[in-house]
């Protein structure tokens, strides 16, 4: 056991205690692991830490010892307790006192702005090295918590933030950091995907797979983060950062989310053979000078290799000046595949305590300016009812034509009353797509624009 709690000298910085832990060769003392919350991820955290702690003990070179597990509710302990195997005195209310108790790492898997940022600073200024998958809060005030990091000497890891079990954080952060990233495009939510595909592969209603996706852990204890897209925008503006070493925070990404996608929208994808996805899109314009960050459903070609990621799974798209197009595929979240990507963090935070060292802080050098999406050049599919009399197709054509948009397709479907025209553009910039819908909501022709949704890639026509 290490002997009390380990404080800060006046210069800010943890004593290095690497060279006490090891005497000739023979492991010392136990890694002191604090865990901030057992709700689906942490309850997987614990169980891992139990079932493999000889070959953790092994990959890091010390025993990881769970010193406390911190959580909100104290009427859950003794259910808790039980069904873990573990004592009920190991856990606590006091979340702001375990992170004071000589913690070597804190797992921070409680979720949100506050008290999370106050848990994490605490923990760094207490000598802890923190691991955490709270993208919300990175996304929001990652700055602070890589200042605390650099300040007090410790790390700061958090691959679990981003597509649950998928190693993709540390690949952008030091396997693909000495390449130039162009792209990182993908599925970064798994509940929304999850909705998504049980509404194109069983007919499903919004609501009815939204609870099963809750139900099976996927979703925010806010699920309204996931469905409205806010989940995916914190993941975005995390992977923009680190793809193009800038500080993009939640609120610098364009974001729309899956609830106005109906059960239309998505019989419309299958008549052109394609089908919906909730994309994250961070993109380096031409000329390497701005950065565009987006997240909205958008219809896909089946012939796309997104396409065919289904259930919770997210896969993203990383292209790269040398690279070329890396692309990586795995469970986006649920408890057992998060706590993965939670323990691996683990073992490396750990194992820096034991052999010195610490992985990279931030990379916001080039601080590049974040594009406005009126800027992005997009494409739309644009779902009309119409009367069917003779002028509507050219008032419509006209209306397109007068934003600079040029039409790639045109198909209607039912007759006089009933009158539907698909629309399918070619690229132009949003603002003129986006004008081009405001004014067909005007006109006389066009009794309702009943849907609007952007498109990647080549749909059939
Ligand atoms: N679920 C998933 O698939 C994934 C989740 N994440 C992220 O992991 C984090 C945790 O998610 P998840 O496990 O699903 O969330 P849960 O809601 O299931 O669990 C949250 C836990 O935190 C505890 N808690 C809440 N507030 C406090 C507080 N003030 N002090 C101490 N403990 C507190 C809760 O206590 P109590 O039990 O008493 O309510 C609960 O144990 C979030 O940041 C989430 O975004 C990341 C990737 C995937
Ligand atoms: N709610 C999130 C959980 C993982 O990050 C999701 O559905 O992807």
């Amino acid at each position: 056991m290490s002997a009390g709690p380990v404080l800060a000298g006046p210069d800010g910085r943890i004593p290095d205690m690497s060279a006490q832990r090891r005497k000739g060769g023979e492991v010392m003392a136990p890694i002191r692991v604090g865990l901030l919350g057992c709700g689906v991820v942490g309850t997987e955290v614990v169980r891992q830490l139990q079932t493999q702690a000889d070959d953790l003990t092994q990959r890091v070179g010390a025993p990881l010892e769970l010193v406390g597990i911190a959580v909100r509710r104290a009427k859950r302990i003794p259910e808790k307790a039980a069904e873990l195997g573990v004592p009920e005195s190991l856990f606590t209310t006091d979340s702001a006192e375990l992170v004071t108790r000589g913690c070597d790492v804190v797992v921070e898997v409680i979720g949100g702005i506050e008290p999370a940022r106050s848990l994490i600073l605490s923990a760094m200024e207490h000598g802890a090295s923190v691991v955490s998958a709270n993208k919300a809060l990175l996304a929001e005030d990652g700055a602070t918590l890589y200042a605390a990091a650099e300040k007090h000497g410790v790390d700061l890891y958090y691959e679990a933030a981003v597509a649950g079990a998928i190693p993709l954080l540390r690949p952008l952060r030091e396997s693909m950091v000495g390449d130039q990233v162009h792209r990182v495009l993908g599925i970064v939510n798994g509940t929304t995907n999850f909705i998504l595909s049980r509404m194109h592969e069983t007919g499903a209603g919004f609501t009815e797979a939204l609870e099963e996706a809750s139900a099976l852990g996927y979703a925010e204890a806010d699920p309204s983060a996931d469905v409205e897209g806010f989940d995916a925008a914190a993941k975005a503006a995390i992977l923009a950062s680190l793809a193009f070493h800038s500080r993009v925070t939640a609120a610098d990404v364009y974001r729309e989310g899956i609830t106005e996608v109906s059960a239309a929208d998505v019989a419309s994808a299958r008549d052109m053979n394609s089908v919906i996805k909730l994309l994250a899109i961070c993109e380096l314009s031409p000329d390497g000078s701005t950065i565009g960050v987006r997240v909205h459903p958008a219809m896909i070609p089946r012939s796309h290799p997104l396409a065919g990621v289904g259930d919770a799974f997210n896969a993203v798209f990383v292209e790269a000046e040398a690279a070329g197009q890396v692309m990586f595929y795995g469970r986006g979240a649920g408890g057992g595949p998060t706590a993965s990507a939670v323990l691996g963090d683990l073992v490396a935070v750990a194992r820096h305590k034991v052999v010195g060292g610490r992985g990279p802080g931030e990379s916001a050098y080039a601080q590049l300016a974040v594009r406005p999406m009126g800027e992005t050049i997009t494409r739309y599919y644009i779902c009309l009812d119409v009367a069917e009399k003779p002028g509507v197709l050219a008032q419509v054509a006209a209306a397109f034509a007068e934003h600079g948009v040029s039409i790639q397709t045109v198909r209607q479907h039912g007759h006089a009353d009933d009158a539907t025209l698909v629309v399918v553009t070619h690229r132009a910039p949003d603002s003129a797509l986006a004008a081009t819908v405001a004014h067909l909501r005007t006109m006389d022709a066009v009794r309702a624009v009943a849907s609007v949704m952007r498109v990647e890639g080549d749909l059939e026509s």
